[in-house]
């Protein structure tokens, strides 16, 4: 699959949304970062907001819902017109269930996992899943520094979706840079969400054209992406 770049608009101004997310365009997903001041120290937006981002731009939302009692609340999400919804799995008491109820209300169903949350648990869920996001921070703010910590997790599921040969997407969501994204896209991922890299940038769009290059370089030279 080709490479995907997702700005994250917890980074962009908040007043301005509509005009934020025209300023990267070519961008593949916009993502939404939805908090609860619960499952994180920090509040952001909820259902409305979601539905006036999809009036505003043609870019689909890749929503990520840090928040608690995932189970209620990401349907609602599809509802509201999302085309991606991420629950963490941490806050879902029923994962496997609610994965289909987002696949059959016809959004792409993705699953979160925080820096301590291991992957080999959920090995038998990947095919219920369009995407696994395993996240680079702790998550809840934006403009941390990249865990690198994570990147053998990032090994290791690539090598489970090789094993199953699965369609499923592999996102990273936390201190992707340029210093940082082609070590990811090495070890496996291949949908890369940036925040302050790309909005802290003098040029958004251009931002985002220069970390898709970065990825599609290091994907070219990687060893998991030669194999199939
Ligand atoms: O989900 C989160 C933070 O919890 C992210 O989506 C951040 O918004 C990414 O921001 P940067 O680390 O790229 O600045
Ligand atoms: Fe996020």
């Amino acid at each position: 699959m080709a490479v995907q770049i997702n700005p994250s608009i917890l980074s962009a101004d908040f007043a301005r949304l509509a005009d934020e997310a025209k300023a990267v365009e070519g961008a593949d997903w916009l993502h939404v970062d939805v908090m609860d001041n619960h499952f994180v120290p920090n509040l952001t937006l909820g259902v409305p907001i979601v539905e006036s981002l999809v009036r505003a731009t043609d870019i689909p939302l890749d929503c990520h819902l840090m928040i608690e009692d995932a189970d209620r609340w990401a349907p609602q999400y599809v509802e509201a017109g999302a085309g991606s919804v991420t629950f963490h799995v941490e806050a879902a008491a029923a994962p496997v269930r609610l994965a289909r109820e987002i696949r059959a209300k016809g959004a792409r169903a993705s699953m979160a996992l925080k820096p301590a949350t291991p992957i080999e648990p959920y090995e038998d869920l990947l095919p219920e899943l369009d995407m696994l996001l395993i996240m680079t921070v702790e998550p809840g703010f934006g403009g941390q520094a990249f865990l690198d910590i994570m990147l053998p997790k990032i090994r290791r599921t690539r090598e489970l979706i090789s094993k199953h040969g699965l369609e499923l997407w592999l996102q990273v969501d936390g201190g992707v840079s340029a210093s940082t994204i082609e070590q990811c896209a090495e070890a496996g991922a291949d949908v890369f969400v940036a925040g302050s890299a790309v909005y802290g940038a003098g040029d958004p769009a251009e931002a985002v054209r220069a970390l898709r290059a970065q990825a599609e370089r290091a994907t070219a030279r990687a060893s998991w992406a030669c194999d199939d």
